[in-house]
């Protein structure tokens, strides 16, 4: 009872996750056997050195990629087990994404943009329900302008409404905060921690950035493709402070393919 409990409180669950790639001659594990369970409701960053496999994590999470072995659970749902339409349709439903890059369509306004992820999904487009996902990022007054017509943080609150129109179960950020300046930065992060703190979101933010990693509730960090520890509640001292060790690691996770597992 206990144990089902626990199931249907995870928004996502990893478990024994390995995703190797085929590089040039070489197999590269970008993850090692992640088992990890996100809360429903809850904001988790995650952190390590470069190469440690934080998108390819973040990626399989979403149903963006496919583990080479291992179970990937979105509430109820095995994703492993689906078909690419399924998965398809999961991503379009489901789940939400800010990229770095905010991949606005620089001919549609605001409001179009928004509303893009409900016209794929041919469903319909009430005004209200636009105007609403744009009032939550604080952007109501500028549905009309165009992506250059608005500011790098501005662009990113309009990529934020349009993750948040089909209100997903969990949103997944990938350095959502790279492109910005640290005081537009702060702004994001502050919402984002709203939409935790004041509805039932869950988000799962990639991050190199101790400061922006704090406002998350808890970070995971990985090293070569595994979990190596978590914090909960640290500050952006404390967060860095366990960065440092692993930043001047060199990443030692390629084998040669002849070695490794088929990909
Ligand atoms: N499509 C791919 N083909 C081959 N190797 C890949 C592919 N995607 C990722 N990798 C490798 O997997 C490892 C993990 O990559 P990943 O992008 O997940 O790391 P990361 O922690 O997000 O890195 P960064 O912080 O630099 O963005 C790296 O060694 C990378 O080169």
């Amino acid at each position: 009872m206990g144990d089902e409990a626990d199931m249907r409180s995870q928004a996502i669950e990893l478990r024994d996750v390995h995703r190797r790639f085929a590089s040039g001659g070489a197999a590269v594990a970008a993850l090692d056997g992640v088992t990890l369970a996100l809360p429903r409701g809850t904001f988790t960053a995650v952190m390590g050195p470069s190469g440690s496999g934080k998108s390819t994590l973040l990626h399989c999470a979403a149903g963006l990629d496919r583990p080479t072995s291992g179970s990937v659970r979105l509430g109820e749902t095995e994703l492993t087990a689906l078909s690419e339409r399924r998965l398809t349709l999961l991503r379009r439903e489901r789940v939400g994404f800010v990229f770095q890059a905010f991949n606005l369509l620089p001919s549609l306004t605001a409001a179009q943009n928004t509303a893009l992820p409900l016209r794929l999904a041919r469903r319909r487009v009430p005004r209200a329900r636009v105007l609403e996902a744009l009032r939550e990022v604080g952007l109501a007054d500028r549905a009309g302008h165009r992506p250059s017509q608005l500011s790098g943080g501005q662009q990113q609150r309009v990529a934020l409404a349009r993750a948040l129109i089909t209100r997903p179960e969990v949103l997944f950020a990938d350095e959502p905060t790279g492109a910005l300046d640290s005081r537009t930065g702060h702004q994001i992060l502050t919402l984002l921690r709203t939409l935790v703190d004041t509805g039932s979101t869950t988000i799962v933010m990639v991050t190199h950035d101790p400061t922006a990693a704090s406002y998350a509730d808890r970070v995971v960090f990985l090293v070569d493709g595994r979990v190596h520890g978590e914090l909960s509640g640290g500050s952006a001292r404390e967060i860095a402070g366990r960065m440092a060790g692993w930043e001047t690691k060199a990443p030692s996770k390629t084998t040669r393919l002849s070695e490794a597992t088929p990909c």
